[in-house]
């Protein structure tokens, strides 16, 4: 069966947005370092930093005819996440997809196959992250699905989901879960802010952390150079 799944849940909008002011690595560690997909996802250009809600396609290999169905669903401030059934490294998204999903207000893209058309893509600022950039064709013969939980590059996505790229890769964050990890992301940022300033200054990990006596346990042992073998 193939269905599309019209205005899913998602996560609400203010939360969704919120995540934006995170990198996709603090996401990743406060939520216990899961969610991460598979970082062979690279940015087609550097630079983008995103958060929205998944609208989610699964697409046959080698054929992007939902991705047009996909686009209508989409609205303000989605991620269309985009993962073929087999793997396949065809150009399935390019500048006319992005022009037409952009209309829409969407994000960015996340597909875990390939992308083409990076240099338009780039003058048109519209960020996507790809597995293979690829100017491969693709047919519209098949049918998929749209709005319905999919794997994207190893990670289950459902649709409302929130997903964070940047340029470390792209981190999705269940929907039920999304409010509580914000403030898990705040309290880590102030965290690292505050080592970050004590680092600055010159202090050193091994004293911020309170790592000397840990090491010391594990066996760790300094020795002083004898003056005698100075030669
Ligand atoms: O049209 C396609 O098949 C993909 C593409 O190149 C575009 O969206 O510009
Ligand atoms: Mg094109």
């Amino acid at each position: 069966m193939s269905i599309v799944v019209r205005d899913p849940h998602r996560t609400d909008r203010a939360t969704a947005d919120a995540f934006a002011a995170f990198g996709v690595a603090t996401v990743h560690e406060a939520q216990h370092r899961t969610g991460l997909l598979d970082p062979a996802l690279r940015p087609v250009w550097p630079g983008a930093h995103i958060a929205g809600t998944a609208v989610t396609v699964s697409v046959p290999p080698g054929d992007n005819w939902m991705i047009h169905v996909a686009v209508e669903q989409c609205r303000e401030g989605d991620v269309l996440v985009i993962a073929p059934t087999s793997p396949s490294q065809a150009g399935y998204f390019g500048d006319l997809l992005a022009t037409a999903v952009a209309a829409r207000g969407v994000r960015g893209v996340v597909v875990d196959a390939g992308c083409r058309d990076v240099a338009d893509l780039r003058r048109m600022g519209f960020p996507v992250w790809a597995r293979h950039i690829c100017a491969f064709g693709t047919v519209k013969e098949t049918l998929g699905e749209v709005n319905t939980p999919i794997v994207c590059a190893g990670q289950r996505v459902e649709p409302g989901d929130v997903v964070v790229a940047d340029d470390d890769g792209v981190v999705v964050v269940p929907r039920r879960s999304a409010p509580a990890l914000l403030g898990a992301c705040r309290t880590r940022e102030e965290k690292e802010a505050a080592n970050r300033a004590r680092y600055a200054r010159g202090e050193l990990g091994l004293d911020v952390n309170a790592m000397r006596e840990r090491l010391a346990r594990k066996g760790l042992t300094y020795t002083d150079r004898e003056p005698t073998d100075d030669h």
